[in-house]
């Protein structure tokens, strides 16, 4: 139900048992983990065992389904209460990507309109939500695959971080339009300190055999002053603003200004479920900033001199000017004529 590929299934659902791929473990071991309830799911969203915006709002939902399919009959009025307080946990796991508030806005909803069993609601709005995901990043493929076409034929791209199968339910998202596109050659970034790329899209890349070069996030510049066939740099996002302003994995919003330099395109690939209409910009977002010791340290030891202090942020926010194009499920996006920013809110189709 997740995906083409077995060996990517960064999340297995099969009611009422959730297992997740351990993110913290590949390359070397590829190990699934069960996650029982939400308290489990809290914890892989926060030790990023599970990552990627699409991700955590899908193991979120369904942590708590699993807990639920657990708990037998019950009165709906006491199931409906269990459920927010779950979900209002659930929401303390990571703060940038919106996909997880989003998720539980939506689910908090199903549970106030259940006509029977709230239980019952709750469980297959999570399911649903696993399966649109997968549909969402197909779409996205397709419209960013011919968006890279129309650049030029035959030509190279450049991501950074993981926004393929093992951040989504499957496909993905930048790396979706790259599964989809199949380019001569891909470029990918380390994306220093966790290292997605280097462990997760390096991983992806070579599981689908798709021709593709490693590079440190610090030689991006170097690269596209290099190779003028690299005709445009893809990536996802966490929290994109109604003005176009979108906050990704740090690092992204240089890759933007050297794309801008360079004079390639910029392009963002995201699921409506990661668009944020009620946040006008991008200052508005909150950025995680994690610990020092995912700097300080690698392999289990510390990696730098004793009494080192580290600033960690997890996300960085790139300013709709460098921003070429928004690749959604509803189409792509650019900027009117003349324009900075986007206007999201009227540019792309609303749900009927
Ligand atoms: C389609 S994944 C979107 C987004 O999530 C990643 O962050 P993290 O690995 O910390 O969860 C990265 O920012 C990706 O671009």
């Amino acid at each position: 139900m997740n995906n083409t590929n077995s060996k990517l299934q960064a999340i297995r659902w099969s009611r009422p048992k959730l297992t997740i791929l351990n993110q913290l473990e590949l390359p070397h071991k590829t190990e699934y983990i069960e996650i029982a309830d939400s308290t489990a799911g809290h914890y892989a969203i926060t030790t990023m065992q599970t990552r990627g915006a699409p991700a955590i709002a899908i193991v979120a939902a369904l942590s708590l389904a699993a807990e639920v399919s657990m708990m037998g009959p019950s009165d709906n009025g006491e199931m409906a209460m269990h459920i927010n307080t779950r979900l209002d946990y659930l929401k303390t796991s990571r703060p940038t990507a919106v996909n997880l508030f989003d998720a539980i806005a939506k689910l908090k909803r199903v549970v106030r309109e259940a006509q029977g069993s709230v239980a019952e609601a709750y469980v297959c709005a999570a399911e649903q939500m696993l399966e649109a995901d997968i549909r969402d990043n197909k779409m996205i493929g397709e419209h960013g695959a011919r968006f890279i076409q129309s650049l030029g034929t035959g030509k190279k791209v450049l991501t950074h971080c993981n926004t393929g199968a093992l951040a989504t339910a499957g496909h993905g998202t930048a790396l979706g339009i790259v599964r989809t596109l199949k380019p001569p050659h891909v470029f990918y970034t380390e994306t220093r300190p966790y290292n997605q790329g280097a462990r997760l899209t390096g991983y992806e890349l070579l599981v689908e055999q798709i021709p593709a070069t490693l590079v440190c996030d610090s030689a991006v510049s170097a690269l596209l002053q290099r190779d003028p066939t690299i005709v445009a740099i893809v990536v996802g996002a966490d929290r994109v603003a109604r003005n176009g302003d979108t906050a990704n994995k740090i690092g992204t919003y240089q890759l933007a200004i050297t794309a801008k330099y360079h004079n390639r395109a910029f392009v963002v690939a995201a699921p409506m479920t990661s668009i944020d209409l009620e946040l006008s910009e991008g200052k508005g977002v909150v950025v995680e900033e994690r610990s020092e010791e995912e700097i300080t340290w690698a392999g289990g030891r510390r990696v730098v001199p004793e009494g080192t202090r580290a600033w960690n942020p997890s996300f960085d926010v790139t300013p709709a000017c460098l921003i070429s194009a928004i690749v959604t499920e509803r189409g792509v996006f650019t900027k009117n004529e003349g324009e900075d920013v986007y206007d999201l809110a009227t540019q792309v189709p609303q749900e009927n």
